[in-house]
C-alpha cells in the first residue's frame, strides 16, 4: 500500500476545506481530516492485490477480494488520467449527455395515455412540419407507460433524431436550425389535455410566455422530455421544480429581446405621459378633444427603474436620453454598474418616495408576488405613473385600483397580466386612467428571430449533450470545465458504482464523503459535475431514478443521502485538475473508504489494475441495467 500510503501523506500536508450537501442543504461545515480517519464503527475492507505489479498495466488485474471487516479502512486505487481519456467504456457518459439520455421515472409515471387519447394531428398546425409517422403511431399504440417509454424511445432511434414539440409561434430561423437534427411539430394552441397527450413522444419542448408547463406535463412525459426551451426570459410559466425532479433541464434565451422589452418601456412611458392611445381613440371617433389630453413633460422628472437588470438597465439608458432624472432599486444590482450609468440605486423606501415614474422589470418570483399592493402605492408620491413591463402577479390589482381610485396613482401602462388572456370583466382593461397592450414588450421581428435562434441553439446544444449557457435549473458550468472534469467525472460515477455494489446487503447509504485532493485553489476547481455523478453512481444502480446535473442535489437531498465535499490544497502540480478523488461512505453499520489518484506517476501501477476493475464492474451494472 505504499503508493497509497503517499498519496495518503501528501494529503496529511494539504490544506482542507469542506463543504456538505444534506438533506437540509449545502453549507452545513463537517469536520473533515486529509488522514484517512478509522471508520466509526465497522468498516468496509476493500484488499486489491497490487504487490509485484508495478510497471506491469496491460495485465488484467486478478478480481478484486472483498473482504468486509469490522474496524480497518481500506483504500481502492484507480486513475483519471489520460489513461482514462482514451480509454472506450460501454456506460461511460459524458455528464451533459445524460441530460440528453434521460430515460425513465416511475415517480412520474402515474399519467398514462389511453387510445383515446388526443393524437398528434392538429388543425393548428397545417402549414407546419409534423411529428414523424413513426411517433404518431405510437401514440396509439400501447396501454402500459413502461412499454410506451421504450416504445418512444425506438421510435426516436429509427428516425435517428429526437422530437421537438414547438408549442408556440417561433420565428423561421430558430424553426430551421431545429430542423437540422430534429423532427419538429409546430403544434400551436393546444389545450393542456393536448399537450399531455403529446409531451411522451417529445425529447423537446419550446414554449414562448402562453403555454404553462406544469408537473403534470413532466408527468405525462413518462421521462422522455430532456429539455424545456423559454423562447424569451421570463420562465414564471415553467414549473421548475417538477422539471427538477424529472431531471428535465429547462434553458430559456435571456438577452435577444431585451431591447425589444425596453423599447416598449420607452414607448408606454411616452405614450401615458402624452396620452396617446386616449387621443388616437376619441379622434377616431370624430372628435378633436385638445384640452382632454393635455399631458406631462418627462424632462427632469425623476423614473424609479424597478429591477436594475437587462431590460432595467436599457430603459435607464434610454430614459436619461430622455433627459429624466433616473433613480433604480434592485437589491442584487452592482453598485459601480449603476453608477457607471449614471444611475443612482436606492432602496425601496426612497425610490418609492421620490419618482414620478416607475417602470417594472424585476422577475416574478414568490417575493416579488404582489410586491406593488397597498402598502407600496401608499408611500409613493401623490399622482405616481407606473409602467409594467415585467409580469402582471407584480402588481396586487385591487390595489391598483384602489391607488388609482384614491388619485395615489395617476396612470398606469400594463403589457403583462395576472392572467392571460385577462377576463372579459378584468377591471384594468376599460378605464381611461390605464393603457394596455397584449403582452407586447418582446414582439418585434428582430427580437423574434433572435430569441428563435437563440432557444434553438440552447435545445440543440442541449438534446446533443452540451449544457446550454442559459440553463435555468442546472449549475452552469463553463464548456472548459466540462472538457477538462469528464474523465474525473466518469472516474467519480465508477468510484461510487463500485462503492455501492461494496456496501449492497448493508442497510443503505447514509453519508458520503467526496475528497478531492488538488493542486489548485479553491476557485479553480468546480467539483459541481463531480458530486452531481457520484449521486448518479450511488443512487441509479439501486433505483429506478435517472440522475444527471440537473437533478442530482434533489435527489441525495430526497433520498437524505448527507454529501460532504472536502478539498485538499496540496502542493503538486496544478495542471491537473485533481490529484485524488476519495469517497468515504457511511452506512448504518460500516464506513466504506475508496480513493483513485488521478495523476500519473509513483500511483501509476496502481491504476491500471484498479482501472480494469472498476470497468468491469461498471459494465457488469450497466448490462444488469
Ligand atoms: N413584457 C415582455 O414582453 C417582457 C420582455 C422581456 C422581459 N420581460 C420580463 O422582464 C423581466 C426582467 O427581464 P430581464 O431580462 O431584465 O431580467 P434580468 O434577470 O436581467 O433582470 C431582473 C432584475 O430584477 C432584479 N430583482 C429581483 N428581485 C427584485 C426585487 N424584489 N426588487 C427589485 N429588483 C429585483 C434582479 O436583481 C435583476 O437585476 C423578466 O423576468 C420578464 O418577466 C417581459
Ligand atoms: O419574458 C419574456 O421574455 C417576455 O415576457 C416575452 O414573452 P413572450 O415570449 O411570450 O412574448
Amino acid at each position: 500500500m505504499a503508493a497509497a500510503a503517499g498519496a495518503t501523506s501528501r494529503g496529511l500536508a494539504a490544506k482542507t476545506t469542506c463543504s456538505t450537501l444534506a438533506g437540509a442543504g449545502r453549507g452545513d461545515s463537517a469536520a473533515s481530516s486529509s488522514r484517512p480517519q478509522p471508520p466509526s464503527g465497522g468498516a468496509a475492507t476493500l484488499a486489491v492485490p497490487w504487490k509485484g505489479r508495478k510497471g506491469n498495466f496491460t495485465e488484467p488485474a486478478p478480481a478484486p477480494a472483498c473482504r468486509m471487516e469490522s474496524g480497518s479502512a481500506f483504500r481502492f486505487l484507480s486513475s483519471a488520467s489520460s489513461r482514462w481519456r482514451g480509454a472506450p467504456s460501454s456506460d461511460h457518459q459524458l455528464p451533459l449527455q445524460s441530460v440528453a439520455e434521460n430515460r425513465r421515472c416511475p415517480r412520474l409515471s402515474r399519467h398514462r395515455h389511453d387510445k383515446d387519447s388526443p393524437t398528434l394531428s392538429n388543425p393548428a398546425n397545417n402549414n407546419c412540419t409534423r411529428v414523424n409517422a413513426v411517433v404518431q403511431q405510437t401514440a396509439t399504440g400501447s396501454t402500459s407507460t413502461v412499454s410506451r417509454t421504450r416504445q418512444q424511445g425506438s421510435s426516436a432511434e429509427v428516425t435517428g433524431k429526437p422530437t421537438v414539440l414547438v408549442a408556440e409561434k417561433l420565428g423561421a430561423g430558430g424553426i430551421d436550425l431545429l430542423k437540422k437534427v430534429a423532427n419538429v411539430d409546430c403544434s400551436y394552441n393546444l389545450t393542456p389535455e393536448e399537450l399531455c397527450a403529446k409531451i411522451s413522444l417529445c425529447d423537446a419542448l419550446i414554449v414562448r410566455s402562453g403555454t404553462k408547463v406544469t408537473r403534470e406535463v413532466f408527468e405525462a412525459s413518462n421521462g422522455r422530455l430532456k429539455v424545456v426551451g423559454r423562447a424569451g426570459v421570463g420562465i414564471d410559466n415553467v414549473d421548475l421544480q417538477a422539471a427538477t425532479e424529472a431531471g428535465c433541464l429547462v434553458v430559456n434565451a435571456p438577452t435577444a429581446n431585451t431591447v425589444a422589452a425596453a423599447e416598449h418601456a420607452i414607448a408606454l412611458l411616452l405614450a401615458l405621459a402624452r396620452n396617446v392611445p386616449q387621443a388616437d381613440s376619441s379622434m377616431k371617433e370624430g372628435k378633436w378633444e385638445r384640452g382632454r389630453f393635455v399631458g406631462v413633460t418627462l424632462v427632469d422628472k425623476v423614473l424609479a427603474v424597478m429591477g436594475f437588470g437587462k431590460v432595467g438597465s436599457e430603459v435607464a439608458r434610454r430614459a436619461k436620453g430622455l433627459g429624466m432624472h433616473v433613480i433604480a432599486h434592485d437589491p442584487y444590482a452592482a453598485h459601480d454598474r449603476a453608477r457607471a450609468m449614471g444611475v443612482e440605486l436606492v432602496s425601496l423606501e426612497e425610490a418609492l418616495g421620490t419618482a414620478d415614474f416607475f417602470s417594472l422589470h424585476m422577475p416574478l418570483t414568490s417575493s416579488t408576488e404582489r410586491m406593488f399592493n397597498d402598502a407600496v402605492f401608499n408611500k409613493m408620491k401623490d399622482g405616481a405613473r407606473i409602467i409594467n413591463v415585467a409580469r402582471g402577479a407584480v402588481i396586487d390589482t385591487p390595489s391598483l385600483i384602489r391607488a388609482l381610485d384614491s388619485g395615489k396613482v395617476a396612470q398606469a401602462a400594463l403589457d403583462v397580466f395576472t392572467e392571460e388572456p385577462p377576463p372579459k370583466d378584468c377591471p384594468l382593461i376599460a378605464r381611461e386612467d390605464i393603457i394596455v397592450t397584449p403582452h407586447l414588450g418582446a414582439s418585434t421581428q428582430e427580437a423574434q428571430e433572435g430569441v428563435a435562434i437563440e432557444i434553438a441553439e440552447a435545445v440543440v446544444g442541449a438534446l446533443q449533450g452540451a449544457l446550454a449557457g442559459t440553463a435555468v435549473n442546472a449549475p452552469m458550468v463553463p464548456a472548459e470545465v466540462i472538457e477538462e472534469l469528464t474523465p474525473y467525472v466518469a472516474l467519480a460515477e465508477r468510484l461510487a458504482k463500485v462503492a455501492v455494489q461494496l456496501v449492497s446487503g448493508t442497510h443503505g447509504i447514509r453519508g458520503v464523503t467526496i475528497t478531492y485532493r488538488s493542486a489548485r485553489s479553491m476557485e479553480d476547481l468546480d467539483t459541481r459535475l463531480l458530486r452531481a455523478y457520484v449521486v448518479k453512481g450511488l443512487v441509479e444502480p439501486v433505483s429506478e431514478s435517472v440522475v444527471n446535473l440537473v437533478n442530482s442535489d434533489y435527489i441525495s437531498k430526497q433520498r437524505g443521502l448527507r454529501i460532504t465535499e472536502v478539498r485538499q490544497v496540496s502542493d503538486g502540480d496544478d495542471e491537473e485538475p485533481l490529484e485524488t478523488i476519495q469517497l468515504q461512505i457511511t452506512d448504518c453499520e460500516s464506513t466504506l473508504r475508496m480513493e483513485a489518484p488521478t495523476s500519473q506517476g509513483s500511483a501509476c501501477f496502481l491504476l491500471t489494475s484498479f482501472w480494469k476493475v472498476v470497468s468491469s464492474s461498471a459494465t457488469r451494472l450497466t448490462n444488469q441495467e
